[in-house]
């Protein structure tokens, strides 16, 4: 069974706006709600993908009940634990001549709702997947993954992470079986610009020395690079085709590995799963469906990409 976690989930809010301006007021042409928060993405796309999982997390408030309205409408299994102050976050996309996100901190979760997921996750069992994704509320401390993993270590489950900074440096020494950072997430890692997939390649194998399993660097439209548990590396140019809504696209490369992985229990059949999954989300208004991943998955072979 795959479970993810997402502490901090939210309601997107993309709204197009024909030129921002700072300072005014702008009006938008358009507008689209959306449930959100990385966790929450990784499970819907999932279930598009014909691959069940239980959606975990913590709720607040009014933008909470519709959080979890949309993902039981979206046909996922939701499990979310309410937190009795605040309200979940609303997360701004302005799509202008740039995109522009503003992404709020999320309600405040106390120890008593913390130690609820604690018991949810008691249950987990060997080979169980669990994915803890997206930003934590600053309230708690960037251990917090770790310490569920710490927690969950003899149990022997697969940990996926997506996460930014010391929250992810602290999980490695866990051994998760994938984590997915960015390329501007690794340059952030690491304090440097990386210039070139050589120096990409060389700090995905590093997270490797520190103690990842598999890392999926992903660079949007310019593709990703996948360094395999197994030794090998692999690298592929983005599919092209028009960016309708990239938020997301990430959360669906995570669901689009672990399908694949799942379904064919291979890295290079999971990466490319990925790719697919999440250019065709980005290609997409909402989160991609199965026959549009499978679309690009085909048109993946054709720049060179899968054989
Ligand atoms: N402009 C794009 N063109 C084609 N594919 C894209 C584009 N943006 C994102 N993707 C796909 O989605 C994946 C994840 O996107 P990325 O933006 O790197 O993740 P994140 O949302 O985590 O920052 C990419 O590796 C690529 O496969
Ligand atoms: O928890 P964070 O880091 O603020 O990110 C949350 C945001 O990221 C998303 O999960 C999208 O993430 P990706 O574009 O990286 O896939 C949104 O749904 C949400 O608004």
């Amino acid at each position: 069974m795959i479970y993810t976690v997402t502490f901090n989930p939210s309601l997107d809010y993309i709204v197009n706006v024909k030129q921002l301006k700072l300072g005014t007021v702008n009006r938008t042409e358009r507008e689209l709600l959306f449930p959100g928060g990385k966790g929450i993405n990784v499970s819907i796309v999932l279930n598009h993908l014909g691959v069940e999982s239980t959606a975990l997390g913590f709720i607040a408030g009014f933008t909470g009940e519709e959080i979890e309205k949309r993902v039981i409408q979206a046909g996922c299994k939701a499990d979310f634990i309410p937190v009795e102050t605040g309200w979940s976050r609303i997360n701004l996309k302005i799509r202008s001549d740039e995109e522009s996100e503003i992404n709020g901190r999320g309600p405040e979760i106390s120890g008593q709702a913390l130690q609820r997921l604690y018991e949810k996750l008691e249950l987990l069992k060997k080979d169980d997947i669990l994915v803890l994704a997206g930003s934590i509320p600053n309230t708690l401390p960037d251990t917090i993954y770790s310490d569920i993993l710490k927690r969950l270590a003899s149990e022997k489950v697969k940990a996926v992470v997506d996460a930014t900074g010391e929250l992810l440096v602290n999980v490695l020494q866990f051994h998760p079986f994938l984590i997915k950072p960015n390329h501007h997430e690794l340059e952030e890692l690491f304090g440097k610009k990386l210039r070139d997939k050589s120096e990409i390649r060389d700090c995905a194998l590093k997270l490797q020395d520190m103690g990842a399993g598999n890392v999926l660097v992903s660079m949007a439209g310019d593709g990703a690079l996948l360094a395999a548990e197994d030794g090998t590396v692999y690298e592929s140019p983005a599919p092209e085709g028009k960016v309708v809504n990239s938020v997301g696209a990430g959360d669906s490369m995570v669901a689009g590995f672990l399908a694949g992985y799942l379904e064919k229990q291979n890295y290079e059949d999971a990466f490319y799963m990925g790719i697919a999954a999440g250019s065709a989300s980005a290609f997409s208004e909402q989160l991609a469906e199965k026959p549009e991943v499978q679309r690009v998955l085909k048109s993946l072979r054709g720049i060179g990409g899968k054989k």
